[in-house]
């Protein structure tokens, strides 16, 4: 068993039915299981601003998939939920990235795992650090929490 994040967001209505029938046709393969979902973030856009607020969030999923038959069945649903890349950086239906596979750290044409601009995303962090601030990020040899500046807490603050 593989352990897996992917975060998602959508900025075209109906975005929170985007989310959610994303996650459904995830839970639907045999090969995932969706073990957590963190909160629904609404952010504003960043990088490219003229377009509307997104819905964020993440998720932890277990996989037999490979990384790259995890990514080709993402983006099966972002076709299936119509995402249509008019704009690279431009409003989607529903998007499906990546975040982290096990400790892999890897470079291929099609896929950088972990993806290459989660710690500059607040927007993919915070959802992160919901699921599970501990996470390890390979790359920068920092947890979730740590990029963004939480240090570990024994006691829930009161
Ligand atoms: N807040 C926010 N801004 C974004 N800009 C891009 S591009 N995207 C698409 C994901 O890379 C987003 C997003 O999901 N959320």
């Amino acid at each position: 068993m593989n352990i897996a994040y992917i975060a998602l967001g959508s900025n075209i209505s109906p975005r929170e039915a985007f989310l959610k029938d994303a996650i459904s046709l995830l839970v639907e393969h045999e090969d995932i299981t969706v073990r957590k979902k963190s909160a629904v973030y609404e952010t504003a856009p960043v990088g490219y601003t003229e377009q509307n607020d997104f819905l964020n969030m993440a998720i932890q999923v277990e996989t037999d998939l490979s990384p790259p038959l995890l990514l080709e069945y993402c983006q099966g649903i972002e076709q299936e939920l119509g995402r249509k890349r008019v704009i690279k950086w431009g409003p989607r239906t529903i998007d499906l990235d990546i975040l982290l596979y096990n400790q892999d750290d890897m470079k291929t044409e099609q896929l950088t795992i972990p993806h290459p601009h989660m710690h500059e995303r607040a927007f993919v962090m915070v959802p992160l650090a919901d699921l599970n601030a501990q996470a390890f990020l390979p790359h920068l040899q920092q947890t979730a929490g740590e990029v963004l500046g939480l240090l570990p807490s024994e006691e829930v603050r009161s």
